[in-house]
């Protein structure tokens, strides 16, 4: 390929936020936070998931979803990525799935947690619901049941950046090595990996699971974070990370809201695949 074909570099920024059980408060937090991403040049920014919500009990989640059609995060966030002129990764936003007038009607009996890929021009580029549920018995004592309320995605999904392509999953996803793995055979550079990971779990898995994801496929890993303690005690992990195709951790927000940019050279997919071409081994086994 010749330089002037070769693709050019970018700023990527994530968020971490505590988002809490209020609508406005959430968007207003993420708002802010994005503002200051795109303030230190971030020409894409992420926000984790649950940017919308983080409430617990699975009445509340429901009667708090909202259909896409006219959705006060969707539109309040489609007119700042307007405004700042950036690309903007929405983690997840809980959706109730259904039309306005079915909505209207009565709660749903489960909602999406879904992903959305804005583009500057404000538009919705790509849409990712969250495939693998966290229903998950964690040693401390919490108990997830993540599918009793949402209905999972059945589609990996890519997306057409300026810089190259965008594969997207959401938080637990990122122990399912095989849908990673997937999406750099398709051609992903970049992969959005938005979390609310539990601080339980974190401090053991998170950036080795990171890391990992970058290595095996060759892709910038982008995860953008929870922080904090939300409603009920529920306590998440932070260190939202940028984490390159060689594995080097390239950005850490540490354990408070705050923001991380770093510089994003996509020549360094090519290099690291080049270097240890596993990606593009077929392999075959028998037996087991
Ligand atoms: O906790 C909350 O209220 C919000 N969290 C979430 O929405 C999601 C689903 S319950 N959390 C995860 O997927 C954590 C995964 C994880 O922590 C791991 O894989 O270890």
């Amino acid at each position: 390929m010749s330089d002037s074909t070769a693709a050019t570099g970018f700023k990527a920024g994530c968020i971490q936020m505590t988002a809490g059980p209020e609508l406005q408060g959430n968007i207003d937090q993420a708002s802010q936070l994005i503002r200051q991403a795109a303030g230190q040049g971030a020409d894409f920014v992420l926000t984790p998931e649950n940017t919308s919500f983080m409430i617990p009990g699975r009445r509340n989640i429901l009667a708090n979803a909202l259909p896409e059609e006219g959705h006060p995060a969707l539109e309040a966030f489609s007119a700042l990525a307007r405004e700042l002129g950036i690309w903007l990764l929405l983690g997840s936003l809980t959706i109730d799935p259904r039309t306005s007038a079915e909505a209207a009607a009565a709660p749903p009996e489960r909602v999406a947690n879904r992903s959305f890929l804005v583009t500057p021009e404000g538009t919705i580029a790509a849409r990712y619901d969250k495939i693998h549920m966290f229903d998950v018995d964690i040693p401390d004592g919490q108990t997830y049941r993540e599918s009793r309320t949402f209905r999972p995605g059945g589609d990996a999904v890519t997306a057409e950046l300026p810089w190259g392509r965008l594969g997207m999953t959401v938080c637990y996803d990122v122990r399912f090595a095989g849908l990673y793995r997937q999406l750099a055979r398709a051609g992903a550079a970049f992969i959005s990996v938005p979390a609310a990971f539990t601080r339980f779990t974190g401090r053991a898995h998170w950036h080795v699971l990171l890391r990992a994801r970058a290595i095996e496929t060759g892709c910038f890993i982008l995860a953008p974070a929870q922080c904090g303690t939300h409603a009920e005690d529920r306590q998440t992990y932070g260190h939202a990370l940028i984490v390159a195709p060689w594995g080097e951790v390239l950005a850490d927000a540490g354990e408070d809201p705050g923001v991380v940019v770093a510089e994003i050279d996509p020549a360094r997919v090519g290099e690291a695949r080049g270097m240890v071409p596993s990606l593009s081994y077929d392999s075959v086994y028998a037996g087991a």
